[in-house]
């Protein structure tokens, strides 16, 4: 018996051994069935100098992308960018975007790519969350539609958020951590439209629709470096944390959707005041859920689970990319005349427009404003990765090279090098914040589309910050309507102070995160008005209450986990960011 289990033993230890170095070899010196002369960027020809720069993709993955596209981009050449998280990508030369964008989804897939490094099956709380596009229909019609109806909404819960988190004190300057701060703000404006008021003023909402949304993209990081025996085994301890926060939000969203349920008629029209006064997010779910046949789609958790998920695609990156705008501003050595241009172009459109200041017209016609964020963007872009997709014809695909890469691998082309490619932008390391606010034939990029300055959602070869091509993101209407609003408001409400340095972008992988730990200081400006903001009102609508809670009781209410949630893990990940975020080899300057 003892003999037994002393072999058992033996054997499990072999197996284990055996296992992990198999995934040595496939994270560090497989090719991935990828053809054996591509060359890697940073990487020479040996199996070792290719597992170094592997190694080093997890924390260097900037210096690896710029040696890999003037090396080869710039020279018509295709290479393979190393991912020791997602493992190896394939780089087309910029002139060969046509082909990678006429490609059929059912040949190269782009939502792929998304899930894979989401880890959505694991992350995503339901699969059909990802996978199908209920979530892009609400987002291109009713969210983008109906942007000028909650534009003076926006702009008040911009204002009463502002005034929670930076005050209104005129006289002394406020040192603000400016990403927690911007983090409630983002999260205020966009759960207004989203599910309305007075939810998304509660402090408990918020704290778990911010935080899913923050943390999220770290457990997926998490579970992409665990190998794929332990995923099963670990995976539901690291999505713990996010899964609490969900319960959270359930327990706050499946009463409005029982509510809002109980009164549903079919057919009629979410904007017909007779029938409903809702107009969120909660009720096109429904109509969605109901104009197709899928019972599935009608319950209060998979309009719950979509919802959270929309909070995280909204919420973070917008969040990300005025954190990043406002330290741009703060560090650049022309911070007051930047500040001072952007209010003069607001003061005079909204001057023009009484009554409609905020409509989409007129943030339409703030081009600094406009310019001052996608100049940001062109530098901070916070995924590397312009277009990315995965081989999903059974049979693999040749590219134009005449190479063939297998079922299963990636090819795209990375933002980051012609983002920053002194050709494309001339001082291209710098912040420019008006550098696309010339009319199109001054144009540095030599784009030739009409004779007025981009727009923040017009994406093209050499400005990818929400992708390209037909899966560009399809909420940045909302994201670019959301972050005029805010940037207006906060130049015309506070000073920001200059700074002698910006904070550096730490990468993880290919994702670029914001400073999350530096402040900045601010101060109220003189005779700006200040908003009262009273304490959060109760989340459900009083009638809600006078309910027979008889009618609830079918409702499944997701069960609370036992366990606390691990804000120790989350703590510590952070920290460890933190420790390697000097790793960063040359930093941007802003001029
Ligand atoms: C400044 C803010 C934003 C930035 C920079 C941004 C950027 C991006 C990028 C780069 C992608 C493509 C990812 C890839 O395929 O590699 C993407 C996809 C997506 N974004 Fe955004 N986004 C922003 C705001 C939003 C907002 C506000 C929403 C929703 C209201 C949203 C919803 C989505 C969705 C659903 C996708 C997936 C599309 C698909 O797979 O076809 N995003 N976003």
């Amino acid at each position: 018996m003892l003999l037994s289990t002393i072999n058992m033993s033996w054997c499990l230890a072999v197996i284990l051994i055996i296992y992990f170095m198999y995934y040595i070899w496939c994270r560090f010196f497989s090719l991935h069935g990828l053809p054996a002369n591509l060359p890697w960027a940073g990487a020479g020809n040996s199996p070792l100098s290719r597992a170094r720069i592997i190694r080093k993709s997890l924390f260097g993955l900037r210096e690896i992308i710029q040696d890999g596209y003037y090396k080869y981009s710039k020279n018509e050449q295709v290479f393979v960018l190393p991912n020791l998280a997602t493992g190896p990508e394939v780089i087309l030369p910029m002139s060969q975007m046509k082909w990678l964008l006429e490609q059929p989804d059912h040949v190269l897939n782009q939502n792929e790519v998304n899930s894979e490094f989401l880890h959505a099956e694991r992350t995503m709380l339901h699969p059909h969350v990802i996978r199908d596009t209920v979530h892009g229909h609400i987002i291109r019609r009713e969210l983008t539609k109906d942007l000028d109806n909650y534009a003076e909404a926006a702009v008040e819960e911009i204002q009463h958020a502002l005034n929670n988190v930076w005050g209104s004190n005129t006289q002394d300057w406020k040192d603000v951590p400016l990403y927690d701060t911007l983090l409630e703000v983002i999260g205020r404006i966009s759960n207004r439209v989203l599910v309305g008021l007075p939810l998304c003023r509660d402090k408990d909402y918020l704290r778990s629709t911010t935080t899913f949304a923050r943390s999220v993209v770290i457990t997926a990081g998490m579970i992409n470096l665990l190998p794929p025996m332990l995923r099963p085994i670990l995976g539901p301890l690291i999505t713990a944390y996010d899964k609490s926060h969900y319960r959270n939000i359930a327990k706050h969203i499946f009463p409005i959707v029982g509510e809002r349920m109980a009164n549903f008629k079919p057919g009629l029209d979410y904007r017909n005041p007779d029938y409903s006064k809702h107009n969120d997010y909660i009720q096109w779910a429904l109509h969605d859920a109901f104009s197709h046949n899928d019972p599935a789609e009608r319950t209060p958790e998979m309009i719950t689970k979509r919802l959270t998920v929309l909070s995280f695609a909204a919420i973070q990156s917008s969040v990300i990319t005025i954190t990043n705008v406002l330290f741009d501003i703060a560090a650049s050595s022309r911070c007051e005349q930047i500040q001072d241009s952007l209010r003069e172009e607001i003061n005079s459109v909204i001057a023009e427009k009484p009554g409609q200041e905020w409509r989409r017209a007129s943030l339409n016609a703030m081009n600094r404003v406009d310019s001052a964020l996608r100049e940001s963007m062109r530098l901070w872009g916070f995924i590397s990765r312009g277009v990315m997709k995965k081989v999903v014809a059974p049979g693999g695909v040749d590219i134009p090279s005449g190479d063939h890469l297998p079922y299963g691998s990636k090819v795209g082309v990375t933002s980051y090098g012609i983002h920053h490619d002194e050709s494309a932008y001339p001082n291209a390391l710098h912040y420019d914040p008006f550098r696309f606010a010339a009319p199109s034939e001054k144009r540095p990029d030599g784009e030739k589309s009409a004779n007025k300055p981009f727009n923040l959602v017009t994406t093209t070869d050499n400005w990818m910050a929400f992708s390209h091509g037909r899966h560009a993101c399809p909420g940045r209407w909302f994201a670019a309507n959301q972050l005029k609003l805010l940037l207006s408001q906060i130049v015309l409400n506070y000073d920001i102070e200059s700074i002698p340095e910006r904070p550096q972008n730490p990468w993880i992988n290919n994702t670029v995160g914001p400073p999350i730990w530096s402040t900045l200081r601010i101060r109220r400006r003189p005779n700006t008005a200040s908003i009262e903001c009273p304490e959060a009102p109760p989340t459900l609508s009083p009638s809600f209450f006078e309910k027979d809670p008889k009618d609830l009781s079918s409702f499944p209410f997701p069960q609370r986990d036992s366990r606390r949630p691990s804000t120790f893990l989350d703590a510590k990940l952070l920290q460890h960011l933190a420790s390697t975020a000097h790793e960063i080899a040359s930093p941007i300057t802003v001029s």
